[in-house]
């Protein structure tokens, strides 16, 4: 599994013990780009899941680290010990969904626990890539941009919002449909991460696969609604856990990939933008070892695809930035 010849990274996870931090860290154990794995939550559990990752037989060294949210400094500090030298820290902390609720209703409680990670990295490891996935992301991603602006260390390149489990799962349905290996499907996502902000360019597959106007339509809406698909299929015990740290570790791994100087790596992120008037947008980006070194324009959408960007996708995403940014305004 291990190959001498890559360059290896230190990685952290924050929210390790949970649904999608258990399996992303399992992943990233056995990465061949992982040097040190720090696993990191506010419940006990995750020493244990440190030490059950470090019998892996990997080269890869976990360690797990436990904050206490009864003594704030204390957590403080820990958080810190399990962030120093990062180069790749991934957040999965967090409330997820339950059947009813939108990813907004996640606000309340996650935009303060994406807060002070952030903080944490910002004194810990501010060079790091960010990788957010606690949602809701179209708003925790400027949450950390404007932490990490108040601290003085914003870097636009290395904030990353994840939606690759948008395109995980576009591939996965058009693939089923058009009957061919998703890996050999290359398609766009853009917007956001919630519902109608998230727009799959299906007119602009490769290889194109022909659509009608009805199955547009049908699929647009399946790709949108996935993640609703499986709240509800999970009948309360949470949101997807194991297709988000498959696409998770996909992410990561495309990160670290950049890092290490492999060239032409593309993923699509939510991340800081100038594609449109919005200051957040997910589209294509290309890695490099500064983290986002360009961001890809999209061009020529459908007639359908331009209506839902501007009357759906726009819109919408303008609320949840405005939220996110007033919210540390009022920090
Ligand atoms: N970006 C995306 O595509 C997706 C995002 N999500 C989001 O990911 C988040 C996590 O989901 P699950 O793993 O299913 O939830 P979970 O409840 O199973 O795990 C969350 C973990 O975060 C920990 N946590 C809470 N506060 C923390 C803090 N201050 N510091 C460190 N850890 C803390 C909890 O102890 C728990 O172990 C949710 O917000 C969910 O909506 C879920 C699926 C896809
Ligand atoms: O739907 C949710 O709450 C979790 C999520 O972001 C997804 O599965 O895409």
């Amino acid at each position: 599994m291990g190959n001498k010849e890559t360059k290896r990274f230190n990685v952290a996870v924050l929210g390790a013990a949970g649904g999608i931090g258990q399996p992303l860290s399992l992943l990233l154990a056995t990465s061949p780009y992982v040097q040190r794995l720090h696993v990191y939550d506010v419940v006990p559990v995750v020493n244990g899941v440190g030490v059950d990752l470090s019998h892996i037989n990997t080269p890869v060294q976990c360690k797990g680290f436990a904050g206490d949210l009864k003594d704030a400094e204390a957590s403080a500090k820990t958080l810190r010990e399990a962030l120093a030298g990062s180069d790749v820290v991934v957040i999965p902390a967090g409330v997820p969904r339950k059947p009813g609720m939108t990813r907004a209703d996640l606000f309340n409680v996650n935009a303060g626990i994406v807060a002070g990670l952030v903080e944490g990295i910002a004194d810990a490891c501010p060079k790091a890539m960010v990788c957010i996935i606690s949602n809701p992301v179209n708003a925790t991603v400027p949450i950390a941009a404007e932490v990490l602006k108040k601290k003085g260390c914003y870097d636009p390149k290395r904030l990353f919002g994840v939606s690759t489990l948008d395109v995980v799962r576009a591939r996965k349905f058009i693939a089923e449909k058009a009957q061919i290996d998703p890996e050999d499907l290359d398609i766009t996502v853009i917007g956001g991460h919630s519902g109608v902000t998230i727009l799959p360019l299906l007119s602009q597959t490769s290889p194109k696969v022909e659509l009608s106007d009805e199955e547009i339509e049908a699929l647009t809406s399946r790709i949108q609604n996935a993640g609703t698909e499986v709240v509800e299929a999970k009948a309360g015990g949470g949101s997807a856990t194991l297709s988000m740290a498959y696409a998770g570790y996909r992410f990561a791994t495309s990160v670290m990939a950049a890092l290490s100087g492999k060239s032409g790596i593309v993923e699509c992120a939510y991340v800081p933008s100038d594609l449109t008037d919005l200051s957040f947008f997910a589209s294509k980006v290309e890695l490099g070892p500064e983290g986002a070194k360009s961001i890809v324009p999209f061009k020529d959408l459908s007639k359908f695809e331009t209506e839902k960007l501007e009357n759906e996708v726009k819109v919408e995403l303008a609320k949840n930035i405005k939220q996110g940014v007033e919210f540390v305004a009022n920090l």
